[in-house]
């Protein structure tokens, strides 16, 4: 198959129960990979909110959404985005590459409320998890907004609401449709539960299932990686600090 987008190679990571296009790719980086990334990442950035904390690279959007242009720190950079160009994650999308990443963190028991990620940002969410394994639900619009009549008809054909498990060191790609007709969102349990093949929407493509046979996934802290291409970008800092100079 041909993809004009270089998106070949992702086409076998796709979860084809699920709405287009949403990819899982187990063991995307190496434990050596994880425990250096979780090593690197600065103790003193964090920003607390009441269910879990959070940090923004290279900074949080001022409020008109906008992007101050900075680089990413290099351990954001190598290897995860070298990955994803070879995969062609970012292809289509207006900066060809990611130029912002949010980090979280989950501790047993925590989560986020279903939520979409809003207009800031280019139709494309790359989620590399670390630490630990978890699970993120899907559903349509349709459950929290009864007028919303199209996502309903999309929760028949696609088997909505699901769940998608992300083994830690896995990669997690959401495009188009999904990234702007689904809600996602983590449950704030202790151990996810029930889970199998009929309730997993990536179960075939999980890199160990063993792990799972019994249905249960022990929470434990978990850190993601959530690399986006804000659309509006603003080189106001680098101009004030005289590095744009030609
Ligand atoms: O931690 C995750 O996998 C999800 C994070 C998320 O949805 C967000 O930050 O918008
Ligand atoms: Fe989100």
């Amino acid at each position: 198959m041909d993809l004009p987008n270089g998106r070949t190679k992702l086409e076998v990571f796709k979860i084809a129960s699920l709405p287009p296009e949403i990819y899982y790719i187990p063991n995307f980086i190496t434990a050596e990979e994880e425990a250096s990334i979780l090593g690197k990442i600065p103790s003193n950035r964090w920003i607390t909110l009441s269910h879990r904390r959070l940090q923004a690279h290279p900074s949080t959007l001022t409020k008109n959404n906008t992007l101050l242009g900075a680089p990413l720190p290099s351990y954001l950079l190598d290897p995860i985005v070298e990955r994803f160009k070879q995969l062609g994650i970012f292809d289509a999308t207006p900066h060809r590459q990611p130029n912002h990443v949010l980090i979280n963190e989950y501790r047993k028991g925590e989560g986020i409320m279903p939520h979409e990620d809003g207009a800031a940002y280019a139709p494309v969410v790359a989620t590399v998890s670390l630490g630990a394994s978890i699970c993120l639900e899907i559903t349509g619009k349709g459950s929290s907004d009864p007028q919303d009549s199209t996502t309903e008809e999309e929760e028949s054909v696609y088997a909505i609401p699901t769940r998608i498990l992300q083994e830690r060191r896995s990669l997690l790609v959401t495009t188009e449709a999904a990234y702007s007709d689904l809600l996602h969102g983590i449950a704030a349990v202790e151990v996810d539960e029930g889970l199998s093949e009929e309730t997993v929407a990536n179960w075939g493509l999980l890199g160990d299932r063993s792990v799972f046979e019994d249905g249960r996934n022990e929470r434990a802290t978990r850190v993601s990686l959530t690399y986006r291409d804000v659309l509006k970008v603003s080189s106001a800092a680098s101009k004030i600090l005289g590095t744009n100079k030609r």
